[in-house]
């Protein structure tokens, strides 16, 4: 995954969904904190998606501890040629948290995987300059930056997306999107302003965060935002 263009990743904790998810996805992202027996799922896969590892740490939304084991287990998940990207948290790679994500970073581009450095605010969204400054840091340390927040306004969607439309226009890469149900249209919406990542569950019981549209769902409506037509 080199996130040239829109990404839309089938977001969840069992591999099992991605023949599913073939018509609809790009990609798979794996929520290895919320998955069971993760490497062994890396091990038996043999899907045609490729998949984005994610193993989220408790201090920023997840379920994985904040201890070696984590990065560990995300440096042994990008040596399986079906993962193409691996998502850091800001946060772990900027000195926040017990244990530097850094070699985790290093060993995916050793292995030719794209990283994504996620930062989130699942309380409120920030201003648009300050969306735009955790978005640029983001971009210093990965591929792809990218911001979730959490939307209780349209001015709270207003700043996730102009502060995308800034990046983007500057040549960063991003993703962002607003989480909840003020911000869900967000998902749809941001692409349109140069967001490069979407996350959608294949069954809508499964989402991985707050407001996320179901897979098919946001497919459709991207594609018909989207269409010149
Ligand atoms: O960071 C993100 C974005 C996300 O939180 C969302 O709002 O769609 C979903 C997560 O699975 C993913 O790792």
């Amino acid at each position: 995954m080199d996130f040239t263009s829109f990404t839309l990743l089938a977001a969840g904790s069992d591999l099992s969904m991605e023949p599913a998810a073939r018509e609809d996805a790009d990609g798979v992202e794996l929520r290895m904190d919320f998955a069971e027996d993760p490497l062994g799922q890396l091990d038996a896969y043999d899907g045609d998606l490729p998949v984005l590892v994610t193993n989220r740490v408790g201090w920023e939304g997840g379920e994985a501890p904040d201890d070696a084991a984590r990065l560990d287990a995300l440096e042994r998940a990008v040596e399986y040629d079906s993962v193409t990207a691996v998502d850091l948290e800001l946060a772990a790679l900027d000195g926040a948290g017990d244990h530097d994500a850094g070699r985790v970073a290093d060993h995916a581009r050793d292995h030719g995987a794209s990283v994504v450095v996620s930062t989130h605010d699942f309380e409120a969204t920030p201003d648009r300059a300050a969306i735009e400054d955790r978005l640029a840091r983001a971009c210093e340390y990965g591929d792809v930056g990218k911001m979730a927040s959490t939307a209780h306004s349209p001015d709270d969607v207003l700043a996730m997306l102009g502060a995308t439309r800034a990046l983007s226009a500057a040549d960063e890469r991003v993703a962002t999107m607003c989480m909840g149900e003020a911000g869900r249209h967000s998902r749809a919406v941001a692409p349109l302003y140069g967001s490069l990542i979407g996350y959608a569950p294949v069954d809508p019981d499964e989402a991985t965060a707050p407001g996320q549209y179901d897979l098919a769902t946001l497919r459709s409506l991207v594609e018909q935002l989207q269409s010149k037509k």
